[in-house]
């Protein structure tokens, strides 16, 4: 479980997230929510270890989170692919530079591969694919390292609608068929609504958690139900306008 407690964080003297407190339990999905610059990235970052926080404490299955670690996978916004490999070498990056030797990383590479839907393109450079299948690669090279918490940083705001969701698909099944902590920070107040278990609503100015909603959707999804499906039922659709007004009231009051 990853646990963080009123967490603060800033730069140069501005602060920039206030008294955040958030858990991660196995099997759960959680989702960020914010608008542009109300910190998502900055705490993201600080889960994953990147930077650390001028107060408060994150702690995974009890570990103080000190740095980054092979228990925390990232997927970035951009991917952050190595254009001159291919995709094999690609996903197999984190276990070479971990000492995996070759043969077993290339199969741990496949694995994930055929999990993502890009087996065949094993050969294939970071240049002749779309940006849907880059973010594929981004994911699979996250999970190749088999770590307890995912975290996605925007990862399909690059996408034309019906990548998107395809890629939300995904990210659903692979969160039912791995069981794995998964958190996912956005702006698409559509894809918060879908994919969280538990939707962590952000305000800026600075950053703090001004909402909470526990959703099922995304279980929905995973049980058989379609996308479409789900998308079009008023249930969903009176979420989706509840979490619109919540996060425009938040601007407003700013302005
Ligand atoms: N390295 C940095 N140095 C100084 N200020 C920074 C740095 N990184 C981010 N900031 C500032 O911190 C605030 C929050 O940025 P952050 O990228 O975390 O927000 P965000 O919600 O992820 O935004 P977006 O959705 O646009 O990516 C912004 O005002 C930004 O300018």
């Amino acid at each position: 479980m990853l646990k963080v407690s009123h967490l603060s964080a800033g730069y140069q003297g501005h602060q920039v997230l206030r008294d955040i407190s958030l858990q991660i339990d196995s099997g759960s999905l959680v989702v960020v929510l914010g608008p542009s610059g109300c910190g998502k990235t900055t705490l993201l970052n600080l889960i994953a270890g990147f930077t650390a926080p001028s107060s408060g404490k994150i702690t995974h299955d009890g570990q103080l989170v000190t740095g980054p670690g092979a228990d925390r996978g990232v997927v970035f916004q951009n991917e952050g692919l190595l254009p001159w490999r291919n995709v094999l070498d690609n996903v197999s990056f984190g276990l070479q530079l971990a000492g995996v030797e070759q043969p077993r990383r290339h199969d741990i590479a496949q694995r994930m591969l055929r999990r993502v839907g890009l087996e065949g393109y094993e050969r294939h450079f970071i240049w002749q694919l779309s940006g849907g299948m880059r973010q594929r690669v981004g994911i699979a090279r996250a999970l190749a390292a088999d770590p307890r918490l995912l975290l996605l940083d925007e990862p399909f705001g690059a996408l034309d609608a019906f990548t998107r969701e395809q890629m939300q698909e995904l990210l659903l099944t692979i969160w039912r068929d791995t069981g794995k902590q998964i958190l996912l920070i956005t702006h698409d107040i559509e894809e918060a609504v879908l994919l969280a278990s538990e939707l962590l609503i952000l305000s800026p100015g600075p950053g703090r958690v001004v909402d909470r909603l526990n959703l099922d959707f995304g279980r929905r999804y995973v049980e058989g139900e379609s996308c479409r499906s789900i998308k079009s039922d008023p249930e969903f659709i009176r979420y989706r306008e509840y979490v619109l007004g919540s996060v425009f009231h938040q601007r407003e009051a700013l302005l």
